[in-house]
């Protein structure tokens, strides 16, 4: 494939930084090595020298001076390698994405939201007709609005974007116009493509096969938002777009959010190196890198727990939620019914309801509700003009108890009864 095309006018005049190149140089030079170079700070001046973390099961994480040390200088902004190596390993062995001419990338960014960003910053030109599920994350909403694209909404339902609304929505365009440099044909496509945020939905292989195929024909590249893959409450996991990418046209985004930790902030970018690269030209000028401490922290867990021990973290995790969203439906069959309708989610955190009888569900939320002591998501957060009206509520099961469950549903089943009956 031929990236040039996808990329906009500030991405294509990035460069490696040098300071940043100095670092990675540093990094992978031997000990012998004199380095007068790097305007790194001197760690003997840093008042930490050793960490023990316990962690849940009992067992502890010791960083010696060593990896105190090397975790609290500047690293390399593709990552601190023991991290780096143990996630590019772990995409190779869960995706094997197929060979496609491009050696397969990864680099370590702040939480996903942040490769997320560099993607749309490095992908949209001003004008660009830009693709994205609907509704749709707000944090990507956020990254792309602002590029002053027109942003083109492919409907979802209960198995994730429709194909066949993808397709409608393509056939505007000629696939030969992906040929015209002149042509405002979309060139990306924004997915979430498990337990998807807000509508708790995931595409089906199927599905995956239809969308990526529309996008060799099209010659779209695919932004592949995953943070929720390991928390799919069915297994096998329903391969990834990673997985099917014969062309190199995915980009995908992964995150230790939901799996370890959220405040760490450590995601991680995957896709073809001369993409990944423009990515890292990117975060070498603006984080420079992950957090050092995260990234120490983090390896050392996955290196003892190897790839058997982490997704043994990961089913537990997904068994977490999954008995949390049966708590969260059997509360929402109790209290909502008649009142509310609703899919059954597949994986992630999220519950997306739709108020009967209410035209916009935004007043009620953040007003009524919320002075009965309950908050909620309004629908229209996650669609493409929110000034319109939204029926839709997202409620997330992943932090309220069953017995909040209950007594947060059978307040807003009370307040939809009285809206209900002020106007019969
Ligand atoms: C589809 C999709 N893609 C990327 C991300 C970002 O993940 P990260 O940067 O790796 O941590 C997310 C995180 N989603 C949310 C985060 C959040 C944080 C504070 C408060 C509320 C939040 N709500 O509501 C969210 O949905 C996501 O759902």
């Amino acid at each position: 494939m031929n990236y040039t095309r996808f990329f906009n006018k500030v991405s294509l005049a990035r460069k490696p930084s040098p300071i940043r190149v100095l670092t990675e140089i540093i990094q992978n030079s031997p000990k012998s090595l004199i380095s007068m170079a790097g305007g790194m700070p001197n760690v003997e001046t840093f008042p930490f020298t050793e960490a023990t973390i316990t962690l849940k099961n009992g067992s502890k994480l010791h960083l010696d001076q060593a990896a105190m040390n090397k975790s609290l200088q500047y690293s390399a902004t593709s990552g601190l390698p023991m991290l780096h190596q143990w996630v590019s390993d772990l995409q190779t062995q869960i995706h094997k994405p197929p060979d496609n001419g491009h050696p397969m990338s990864c680099v370590i960014t702040n939480g996903s939201q942040d490769g997320l960003c560099k993607a749309f910053e490095a992908f949209v030109t001003p004008g660009d007709n830009v693709l994205l599920e609907h509704p749709v994350y707000p944090g990507a909403l956020a990254s792309v609005s602002p590029l002053d694209c027109n942003l083109l909404p492919v409907h979802s339902d209960g198995d994730g974007i429709n194909p066949e609304h993808l397709r409608q929505t393509l056939s505007r365009w000629s696939p030969a116009d992906a040929k015209d440099p002149s042509s405002d044909i979309p060139k990306v496509l924004y997915c979430i493509p498990n337990g998807g945020n807000p509508t708790g939905s995931g595409l089906t292989l199927k599905r995956k096969q239809e969308i990526y195929s529309l996008a060799r024909q099209y010659d779209l590249m695919i932004l592949e938002d995953d943070p929720y893959f390991y928390i799919q409450f069915a297994r096998p996991f329903v391969p990834s777009f990673l997985s099917l990418d014969v062309d190199g046209r995915v980009v995908r985004f992964d995150s230790l959010s939901k799996l370890l930790s959220s405040g760490m902030r450590i995601g991680f970018v995957t896709g073809p190196k001369p993409v990944v690269d423009r990515f890292t030209y990117h975060l070498m000028c603006s984080s420079m890198q992950a957090s050092g401490l995260s990234q120490m922290t983090l390896a050392m867990i996955l290196k003892d727990w190897g790839f058997p021990g982490f997704l043994e973290h990961t089913d537990k995790t997904a068994k977490f939620y999954e008995n949390r969203c049966q708590q969260c439906l059997k509360a929402a069959e109790k209290h909502l019914k008649g009142l509310a309708e609703w899919s059954v989610p597949c994986g992630g955190m999220f519950l997306w309801l739709k108020l009967l009888n209410i035209t916009d569900a935004h007043e009620l939320i953040t007003k009524k509700a919320y002075l009965r002591d309950v908050l909620f998501v309004p629908g229209n957060v996650f669609t493409f003009d929110s000034s319109a009206p939204c029926q839709y509520v997202r409620a997330s099961f992943s932090t309220a108890s069953e017995e909040e469950m209950n007594t947060a549903f059978s307040r807003l089943a009370e307040l939809l009864k009285e809206e209900t009956s002020k106007k019969n």
